[in-house]
């Protein structure tokens, strides 16, 4: 067992916890990450599969993504455009395959209406409400108490147009049915990405990816820190009083002044707290659950649906494949697909064995492509639900009523401890940028604690504070 003396010790080596340690590295401070994998990234995960590159984890990055653009930037890494040409195909809940172009899912001219009635409701309200503090609101309890599903309902009459806008923030988004969460985290959805129509639009949404897989971000900010990264270390037990912590992980024990607890809100109870956390933490944490998505990746000999004029882009809100995508890496000639299985579907799924898995997924697919999409050479299902230090996918919510009673207290630190997580940020919440903003906001935070300066309320980690590279 090796004891080490640091300013502040990270736990978890996510892109949240390395961007922090890296930000307080530039600031002069000197930090230890201790990650209970045998690898960096996260949530962001890739893997070379019999010569396709295929991203198990967080990948996409969209414009508003700012924090994360500059990241990569500083780390000289570049981004590429998602295939994107070509029709597009939805599958109604009658089984109806329709082959289209365009915004709108082609649902008939009523319902069509009624869908861009509810995406301007979302979108008026999404512009009233700050991400970073969605229960100041004016109508923050009342739009908590009722479930996205529900509120839909009481807006539309046409069941078809709830459903595929509900898709977008359900089974899309936070990867729980609609009939789990608030309006009101529905909106704090949104207004992550800056509108409700910025998330509908998977052009916008799912616009590029980055050259050399998002981990390989994650990958370059851990070479930066050399030394200071251990991995195999889960810290189950964390000592703390006003003047300090000492986290307790495998093989290493580090004392700190600080500690930056990055993983997601589901698992700070795996964390044995000596003396506990205050009542407040201890019963908020357990109101922040996961969702479940399977993310699925099928890679064919060439991205033969091109060929046929179509971009791979497929919608089923009750298909068993609700989402697909051209997911080919950059520069490959094979053609790989994405699909995404959400929710009550990924539950089903799971109870299938393995090879009937197999089966019914592809056959999904085929009914969206065609016969030639059941002859996938390679076939990859994640399962972040099985991962012990992510238990779920992609992210953690509120339950009804949790955000607007809970939310507040979410980013305070409690003495010496602090958290930070995509799962915790406004602008980002649920992807890489916002596990970027939080890195860099919480080390501006603590960097101010300890030098005894003004914290500035308003940084918004788009920019780092510390300078680039040459500072470390
Ligand atoms: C399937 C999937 C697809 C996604 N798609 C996208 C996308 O396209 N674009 C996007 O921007 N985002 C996407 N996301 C979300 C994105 O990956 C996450 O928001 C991001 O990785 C969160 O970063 P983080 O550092 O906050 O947490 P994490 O990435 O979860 O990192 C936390 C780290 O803490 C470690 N850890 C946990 N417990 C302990 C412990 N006790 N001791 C030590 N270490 C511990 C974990 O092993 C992990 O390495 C996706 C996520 C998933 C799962």
């Amino acid at each position: 067992m090796r004891t080490l003396d640091r300013d502040v010790v990270i736990i978890g080596a996510g892109p949240s916890g390395l961007t922090a340690a890296y930000e307080l590295r530039k600031a002069g401070k000197t930090v230890a990450v201790l990650e209970a994998r045998d690898r960096v990234g996260g949530r962001t995960w890739s893997e070379d599969m019999d010569g396709a590159t295929i991203e198990i984890g967080g990948q996409w990055i969209s414009p508003d993504q700012t924090g994360l653009y500059s990241l990569i930037e500083e780390l000289g890494i570049e981004t590429f455009e998602r295939y994107k040409q070509g029709s597009s195909i939805y599958m109604s809940e009658d089984g109806t395959r329709t082959v289209y172009d365009g915004a709108d899912f082609p649902v008939g001219e009523a319902t069509v209406a009624e869908m861009n009635k509810l995406v301007a409701e979302m979108d008026r309200l999404t512009a009233q409400v700050d991400p970073d503090a969605p229960w100041n609101h004016p109508r923050a309890a009342e739009l908590d108490m009722v479930s996205f599903h529900h509120w839909l309902r009481t807006l539309s009459d046409d069941e078809v147009a709830c459903n595929n806008v509900g898709l977008f923030i359900a089974g899309g988004m936070l990867t729980k049915p609609a009939h789990t969460f608030s309006a009101l985290q529905a909106l704090l959805m949104s207004s992550s990405a800056g509108s409700f129509s910025n998330l509908v639009d998977e052009d916008f949404i799912l616009d590029r990816r980055i050259v050399g897989t998002m981990q390989g971000v994650s990958i370059a900010v851990a070479k930066r820190l050399g030394d200071d990264v251990f991995l195999n270390n889960p810290v189950l037990k964390l000592d703390w009083s006003d003047s300090g912590v000492t986290a307790h992980g495998t093989d290493i024990t580090v004392n700190a002044a600080k500690v930056i607890i990055a993983v997601p809100p589901n698992l700070y109870s795996r964390i044995s707290y000596n003396p506990p956390l205050p009542r407040r933490q201890h019963v908020t944490h357990q109101h922040q659950s996961m969702g479940l998505v399977i993310k699925v990746h099928a890679v064919y000999e060439t991205p033969f649906w091109r060929e046929e004029g179509l971009s791979g882009t497929c919608f089923g809100p009750s298909a068993i494949v609700q989402e697909l995508y051209d997911n080919t890496y950059h520069g490959e000639t094979t053609g790989t697909l994405v699909g995404f299985i959400s929710d009550l579907q990924a539950d089903a799924m799971f109870e299938l064995p393995e090879a009937e898995r197999k089966d019914v997924i592809l056959k999904g697919i085929a009914e969206y492509l065609g016969p030639k999409a059941l002859e996938a050479k390679v076939f990859y299902l994640s399962d972040f639900g099985s991962e012990e230090w992510t238990r779920g996918a992609y992210a953690t919510s509120y339950d009804l009523g949790g955000l607007f009673r809970f939310g507040p207290e979410q980013n305070k630190n409690v003495g010496p401890i602090y958290f930070s997580s995509s799962d915790l940020a406004g602008e980002g919440y649920q992807h890489v940028d916002g596990a970027v903003r939080m890195g860099r906001r919480t080390a501006a935070r603590i960097v101010a604690a300890v030098d005894g300066t003004q914290d500035d309320l308003d940084y918004d980690g788009v920019a780092s504070r510390f300078g680039t590279l040459s500072n470390l």
